[in-house]
């Protein structure tokens, strides 16, 4: 980073993301200040201030606030900073595949200037994806397979908790596959904001043979053919994140703050 003046940063949630962000980002002067809700069970370090709404997080105007909450605090809290002129990276993209929150989050954009990151999260490959998307005929597919401990309650669901062979849970548009899967299928519509939804087909697959989350992305378009496989640890606190995912939050943390954005 830049400069040693402690930057003072905002989480939203102390769950494994946060947890694993705070501590990837140790060695950085950061304040830290976590809003979480009264009641939560979550545990929050000494080194983390807390406060229990949001005009407590943004009474302290962090330089960034860091979403890890699920796509629920993304409508509550996400264009309410936005409008106060704090800029949010959000984890829970697929709160982005309805339209209301998109439209509200790029009005309270183009009023404060604030800015929306976007991290690649779980995945990459992003700006591959970027650069072929303008293409026309370009054809992109994306698939999450998980253990099925992090399909617990669909699988319970179908009456398939035990199953011997893998399952697909779902094919279809990326928005639907936010909507239907909040905890599980951010990062694909992180693939469908970067391209464009519609360029994008979506498969979910409970799979009793593997123990990594793994998101295959193919991309087929006029200049070539694409392969992305990537088979991650999950997250020892959490099985539907996969550890990258806070890595790359503090990726991308590290870059904002480095970017001038101290205050
Ligand atoms: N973009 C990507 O690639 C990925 C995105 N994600 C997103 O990140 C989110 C967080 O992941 P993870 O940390 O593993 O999940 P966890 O369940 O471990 O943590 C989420 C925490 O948020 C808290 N919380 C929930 N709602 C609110 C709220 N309205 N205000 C404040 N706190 C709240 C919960 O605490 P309590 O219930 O005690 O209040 C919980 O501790 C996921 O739900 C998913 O949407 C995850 C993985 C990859
Ligand atoms: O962490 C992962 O593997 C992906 C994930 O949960 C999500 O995209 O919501």
């Amino acid at each position: 980073m830049a400069s040693l003046e402690p930057a003072t940063a905002g989480l939203i949630g102390f769950g494994a993301l946060a947890r694993q962000v705070v501590a990837a980002l140790g060695d950085e002067p950061i304040r830290w200040v976590a809003l979480v809700r009264e009641g939560s069970s979550s545990r929050v370090p000494e080194n983390v201030a807390k406060v229990i709404v949001l005009d407590g997080l943004i009474s302290r105007r962090p330089a960034l606030v860091i979403e890890a909450a699920g796509q629920e605090s993304v409508f509550t809290h996400v264009p309410a900073l936005l409008e106060a002129g704090i800029s949010v990276l959000v984890a829970s993209m697929g709160a982005l595949a309805d339209p209301e929150i998109a439209g509200r989050i790029s009005e309270a954009r183009a009023r404060s200037g604030a800015r929306l990151i976007i991290p690649s999260g779980a995945i990459g490959g992003l700006d591959y994806l970027a650069a072929v998307s303008r293409l026309p005929d370009v054809q992109i597919r994306y698939r999450l397979k998980k253990p099925l401990a992090a399909w617990r309650s669909e699988l319970a669901a179908l009456g398939l908790s035990d199953t011997k062979i893998s399952v697909t849970l779902f094919e279809g548009t990326p928005a639907e596959a936010a909507r239907l899967y909040p905890k599980n299928l951010n990062a694909a519509f992180t693939v469908a904001l970067t391209v464009h939804p519609a360029q994008l087909t979506v498969a979910v697959v409970a799979d009793p043979d593997i123990d990594t989350n793994i998101h295959e992305i193919e991309a087929e378009s006029a200049v070539g053919h694409a392969t992305f496989r990537f088979a991650n640890a999950p997250s020892l606190d959490n099985p539907k994140t996969s550890a990258v995912t806070a890595l790359s939050l503090a990726a991308s943390i590290r870059n904002f703050l480095g970017d001038g954005a101290r205050r």
